[in-house]
């Protein structure tokens, strides 16, 4: 069965990123054992974290059930631990997620946009077979090369039913609050709609180049006053309960902060869809062309 691998002939070479409940290795898989093997991406959850199987399995599921250009390909499962406990195969991108790729890479503004719309594409899709993402963010987009981004990473995707548009969560652990919605925030309130927000500060993050010192946990520090308050939840939704947002990156076009700004209108029925977003962004790349 291509979807099985043995433990056995995983060889671990170096980890690619850490999660909050799990961390992604890359390891050569060489049955032949003579280092011609190809190379995968495991990812594993946390071994503390391994009484959690029914939301593990459900990643696995919701990722074998993907099919898209533009999200990671599911490649198999390898049994751990005498079988309890499974990790996740997937594709191999060499050229890391968008954190990795863009500081080192100077690419002009109409990539930037060939790469959101792509986010868009993938997203779009997502939402079509009703889930919804919930950590949407630049570290969890894959490059495959400079034409081709992936979404990487499913591990907070939930189904939403028919009928519904909210999905509310009790777990807060890890939660990257800098990329949340105003609702999810204040309800933990998490709909199609939340995850357009998030593109929306994703976008902000391609447009900066990942640059660190501009990631949007800083930016938002930068507009209180340090001196009598902490960054913490409570603030930031203070922070944007007086509409404010992240600033316009330089270079950025006004087409684009409209439309980053349309991303995180306070009332979600106001945002617009992925298949609007792409539509705005094909046009808004036409005029470089
Ligand atoms: N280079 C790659 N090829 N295939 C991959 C699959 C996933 C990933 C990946 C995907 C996401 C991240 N982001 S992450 O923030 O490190 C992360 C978030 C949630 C859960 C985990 Cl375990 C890790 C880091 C790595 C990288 C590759």
């Amino acid at each position: 069965d291509p979807n099985v691998f043995h433990k056995r002939h995983l060889k671990e070479i170096r980890d690619l990123g850490e999660g909050h409940f799990g961390k992604v290795t890359l390891y050569q898989y060489d049955p032949a054992n003579d280092g011609t093997g190809e190379r995968v991406a495991v990812k594993a959850l946390k071994q503390e974290n391994s009484f959690m199987p029914d939301c593990w399995m459900k990643e696995i599921e919701i990722l074998r059930s993907l099919d898209h250009i533009n999200i990671v390909k599911y490649k198999g499962c390898c049994a751990e631990l005498g079988g309890q406990v499974l990790q996740l195969i997937m594709e191999f991108l060499p050229l890391g997620s968008l954190r990795d790729y863009l500081p080192k890479r100077k690419l002009g503004i109409s990539q930037c946009l060939m790469f959101a719309q792509q986010i868009c594409q993938g997203m779009d899709y997502l939402h079509s077979m009703r889930y919804v993402h919930r950590d949407l963010a630049a570290r969890n987009v894959l490059v495959e090369n400079d034409g081709l981004v992936k979404i990487g990473d499913f591990g907070l995707t939930k189904y939403i039913p028919e009928g519904e548009i909210y999905y509310r969560v009790r777990e807060d652990g890890d939660s990257p609050v800098f990329w949340y919605a105003i609702e999810c925030l204040k309800e933990s309130k998490f709909s199609f709609s939340s995850d357009i927000w998030s593109f929306g500060v994703t976008l902000y993050e391609i447009l900066t180049r990942c640059d660190q010192r501009q990631s949007p946990q800083n930016k938002y520090a930068e507009m209180i006053d340090p001196n009598h308050e902490q960054m913490n939840v409570m603030v930031l939704i203070k922070l944007l309960e007086k509409q404010l947002r992240l600033p316009c990156p330089k270079d950025c076009p006004h087409e684009v902060k409209l439309l980053m700004e349309n991303c995180w209108a306070t009332d979600p029925k106001q945002r617009p869809s992925f298949q609007s977003l792409i539509e705005k962004l094909e046009a808004i790349r036409r005029t470089y062309d």
